[in-house]
């Protein structure tokens, strides 16, 4: 944006017919804005040539400049300087900067070796306190170096730029476009989201920009999911990555050579989409009685499929279904993987409406007479089962990254709306009730963040049984724990934003999207009672083993 005004210039712009202001410098025209601005016309007349800057806040956030830039603004005041990089504080800061001074109540203890420790990386986003991780904000942290700064960058860039400020009509059309989808292969994210200890670049026609696949780590696929939280939706998350990051990964580890070849390759570059069909209108959590059954034909060539699926995201769009089914006989030993494909026929599927993650495309499916090649079975028949229990690992991992990161999203939202509310003539964030509220956000979310990058540490450093069966306990109780904690933060972020979060879109869009979002996190992937009791017996059963005394 080229042209440069003086106030004056825009001042000369005051009437109905002739409508401009100026926020942060910026100058808009607003003469054809004004009838489809959802606060009314006569609200922007009476700004009308003026600086609006401090109203316009008062109403929106940022989300709303960046849809409407290039549609509305018409140049900058001739005073605005020309941006230049903003200064970012040191990590680590000077010397004399530092006079920590005790509290009354606390000690101040000197470090008593170094060795460990890693240098912190430059501050990266808004610093509001706990509104990011706190390696984000100049702290060490033994996990993440510059690759980790890197990605982080180029997914926070495009987040911001070309999806956040679209999510709310995203949401109310229930679909996101498929541009978006296709870029996610395009970019690379795909083939890193599988849970693999490599980055899978045989298969991959694209590659991340920013960091080479040769020190891709598990790290980089918690921020590639993380990042893609911070717009606030489950429906978004689970439409680019929901079907994908859990069906995708057992093609990987157990498919044939051949289906893999064939497959994958359309799949990682965001042109097939896959989803995962375990859950049945009878067996959710359940898994070991699901009744979808695959008989072997006479000629021993084919399955043939009869059966439905129930709650299964992405089914919708989906070009390739990971099938928990029933080849021998009940319980756990009786359930295969399959890998139907729609080409395959005998597939419906129908979008159900649900509570929340509207743009996931959750879906009911039926399979009749599906007739799928021998050849497309995942692992070995009627042993599905273990196959299911590893990949739930990396569902439940995702899970966590989400929930947690939408706490945060919850808790951030609240943060910068309490600076700007006024009530009984002060701010929010002046009232103790509401920093009461915000410290009980914070101290779960920041519990939860570290146990979540200790598991995902773990995970990386052991391979997938041992992690199947060491870590299938922590996961499980970390997963309970992460939707807990958004749960609340959703709870009293709502209370917060009052109104504004009842309302659909606005200042509270997300905190209203995501409390309606929080049980497709509590109950899918395993309900949090589920977890929780897992958590106990799973991690008795391998104590047991390490020689656990009682
Ligand atoms: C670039 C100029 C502007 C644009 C693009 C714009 C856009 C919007 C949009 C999209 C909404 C719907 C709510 C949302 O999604 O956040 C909205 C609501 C609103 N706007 Fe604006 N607006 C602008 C300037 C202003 C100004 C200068 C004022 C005040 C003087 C104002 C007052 C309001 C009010 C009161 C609401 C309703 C808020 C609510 O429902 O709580 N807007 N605006």
């Amino acid at each position: 944006m080229s042209s440069t005004f003086s106030a004056s210039d825009v001042a000369a712009h005051k009437t109905k017919d002739d409508l401009w202001i100026i926020v942060d410098e910026d100058v808009y025209d607003l003469t054809k804005f004004q009838d489809e601005h959802p606060g009314g016309a006569k609200i922007l007349t009476r700004v009308a040539g003026k600086d609006a800057s401090k109203q316009f806040w008062k109403y929106h956030n940022e989300g709303i400049l960046k849809k409407f830039q290039s549609q509305l603004q018409v140049g900058s005041l001739d005073s605005k300087k020309k941006p230049d990089t903003p200064p970012t504080p040191p990590a680590t800061p000077p010397q004399e900067a530092v006079e920590p001074k005790a509290e009354p109540g606390t000690m101040s203890v000197e470090p008593t070796s170094k060795a460990a420790v890693s240098e912190p990386l430059d501050a990266f986003g808004s610093l509001i306190p706990y509104g990011d991780p706190s390696w984000y904000q100049t702290y060490h942290s033994p996990y993440y170096n510059e690759t980790h700064a890197a990605i982080r960058q180029e997914i926070r860039e495009w987040v911001e730029t070309e999806i956040e400020p679209y999510v709310n009509e995203w949401e109310e059309k229930k679909q996101v476009p498929e541009a978006i989808y296709k870029q996610m292969g395009e970019r690379g994210y795909l083939g890193g989201l599988l849970g693999l200890h490599e980055y899978p670049s045989k298969y991959s026609p694209f590659k991340p920009k920013s960091v080479s696949t040769d020190v891709w780590d598990h790290f980089h696929e918690l921020i590639v999911t993380d990042e893609l939280s911070r717009a606030g939706s489950g429906g978004l998350v689970w439409n680019l990555i929901g079907g994908f990051g859990i069906g995708c990964p057992p093609l990987v580890r157990f498919g044939k050579p051949e289906l893999v070849e064939r497959i994958l390759p359309g799949i990682l570059a965001g042109d097939k989409r896959i989803c995962l069909a375990i859950t049945e209108p009878d067996a959710g959590s359940d898994v070991a009685n699901l009744t979808c059954e695959a008989k072997l034909s006479e000629d021993g060539k084919h399955y043939i499929v009869n059966g439905e699926k129930k709650w299964i995201t992405n089914g919708i769009w989906s070009d390739y279904f990971t099938t928990a089914v029933r080849t021998g006989g009940e319980g756990m030993n009786g359930v295969s993987l399959l890998l139907i494909e729609r080409a395959h026929g005998g597939v419906s599927t129908r979008r159900m409406d649900c509570q929340g993650v509207w743009s996931s495309g959750t879906t009911y499916i039926t399979f009749e007479d599906t007739k799928v090649p021998v050849e497309n079975i995942l692992g070995k028949e009627n042993k599905g089962f273990r196959a299911i229990m590893t990949n739930f690992n990396h569902e439940r991992i995702g899970i966590i990254i989400q929930a947690t990161r939408f706490a945060r999203v919850c808790y951030e939202e609240s943060m910068k709306y309490a600076h700007k509310r006024t009530t009984f003539g002060k701010k929010l964030i002046e009232h103790p009730v509401i920093r009461l509220k915000l410290a009980h956000m914070a101290r779960q979310i920041e519990a939860t963040q570290s146990w979540l990058d200790n598991l995902v540490y773990q995970a990386q450093n052991m391979d997938d049984t041992e992690a199947m069966l060491k870590l299938g306990g922590a996961i499980a109780g970390c997963k309970a724990q992460s939707t807990q904690v958004f749960e609340f933060c959703a709870r009293e972020a709502s209370q917060i934003f009052g109104g504004l979060s009842y309302s659909r879109g606005g200042q509270g869009a997300k905190v209203e999207r995501l409390y309606r979002d929080v049980r497709a996190y509590a109950i899918p992937g395993g309900s949090e009672e589920i977890m929780l009791d897992l958590s106990i017996r799973q991690a008795l059963r391998v104590h047991k083993v390490l020689g656990m005394k009682l």
